[in-house]
């Protein structure tokens, strides 16, 4: 009996010993294929603020992380894609989606960990160079977690991330469960901008997105065997989703139906696809920082059939995993792509993101 455990303890720590000299010859091995190229010093992010550099430690208030007390490029410096959308679920279900779709893998024991808990706002979970990020409702909300994400890339020296925000959407003209990716992003009054208010004066930034990325992730759309519609086209981005979208249903409503109706016709005729209610602050703040980024999003209503979201939970959630797929295919073409000769086959444990689930 004796032998027994002692053979066991053995055994264990053999396999522990080939594990870890394994992990060291991986090591070795992506070493010698980077050859002497240095890390990088500075993240490629441009025009930010030059005082970041004066706060040590830089609080990111609103995710619940610190510069002192974590280690930033260690943590965060592989992350190369920046995944938001609006609830955490939906950026739970999608890291895991991302987590098939590179082959990685989680200890049964374990599960994702939101690494925002502590900040009690937003919901992070990082699948290795994949960070999905919750944003909650409106620009405000986006635009808070993004300053708080692109000092995160800063800080972290991250190389040419791109953004992408995975949404819902209010498609106009467009069958409910099409995919809609932005071209252009639009504010109500169809300006190209994203308008603030900074020191008592509006100020605008533009709110461009990255039409090459836009166009690459169009040509991932299979129309053969996709069941569903992927298309290209303007968006309106609203401050709010009752009177802010001509809805006939809000708690207050101070015109008519035909109003409405004349409106919806006229954005169609301006190329207007659908409604959200991020997307210029998405553009902006991302093109302000250098960094490429796009916008896919599900639509969940034809407005000009309706205005109350009807379809039920299942088959939201259904339709919830469209643009997610097109983004993982971007995300795993982009991948393989660059690690065509190293061993991504090969299943790998996923430790920065994971907790103890027992
Ligand atoms: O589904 P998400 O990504 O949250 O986005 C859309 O849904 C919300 C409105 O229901 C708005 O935030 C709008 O932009
Ligand atoms: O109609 C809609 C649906 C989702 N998101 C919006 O902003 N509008």
């Amino acid at each position: 009996m004796a032998g027994n455990c002692e053979l066991n303890r053995d055994v264990c720590q053999l396999k522990e010993l080939v594990r870890s000299q394994g992990k060291q010859l991986g090591r070795l091995v992506r070493h010698m294929k980077m050859g002497c190229k240095k890390p990088p010093r500075e993240s490629t992010l441009k025009g930010l603020n030059p005082c970041l550099r004066c706060l040590q430690p830089d609080v990111l208030y609103h995710l619940g992380m610190d510069t002192g007390s974590m280690n930033f490029p260690k943590i965060f410096g592989d992350v190369r894609f920046v995944c938001m959308g609006g609830t955490p679920e939906r950026m739970e279900r999608f890291a895991h989606m991302i987590m098939k779709e590179l082959s990685l893998k989680l200890h049964p024991a374990t599960k994702l960990r939101n690494m925002a808990e502590d900040g009690h706002r937003f919901a992070l979970y990082k699948v290795g160079p994949v960070l999905c990020a919750s944003h909650g409702m409106g620009g405000p909300s986006i635009s808070i977690l993004l300053h708080e994400l692109l000092k995160m890339m800063h800080h972290a020296k991250c190389q040419d991330p791109v953004f992408i925000r995975i949404g819902t959407c209010g498609g106009i003209g467009l069958e409910p469960g099409t995919v809609a990716i932005t071209s252009e992003a639009l504010d109500g009054m169809l300006r190209p901008y994203h308008e603030t208010i900074v020191q008592g004066k509006v100020v605008q930034h533009s709110s461009k997105l990255d039409q090459c990325l836009t166009q690459e992730l169009l040509s991932l759309a299979d129309p053969c065997e996709d069941e569903f519609d992927t298309v290209v086209g303007k968006t309106v981005c609203t401050n709010d989703f009752y009177e802010g979208q001509t809805r006939l249903d809000g708690a207050f409503c101070d015109y008519t139906n035909p109003s409405k109706s004349a409106y919806l016709q006229g954005l169609l005729g301006q190329g207007v696809i659908n409604f959200d209610m991020e997307s210029t602050a998405f553009a902006a703040l991302t093109s302000r920082a250098g960094v490429r980024s796009a916008v896919v999003s599900i639509t969940i209503i034809n407005r000009m059939e309706g205005d109350q979201v009807l379809a039920s939970r299942d088959r939201l959630s259904e339709w919830e995993k469209r643009p997610q797929e097109l983004v993982a295919r971007y995300i795993r073409k982009a991948m393989l792509g660059q690690d065509e000769d190293s061993d991504t086959d090969e299943q790998e444990d996923v430790p920065p993101c994971a907790e103890a689930d027992i």
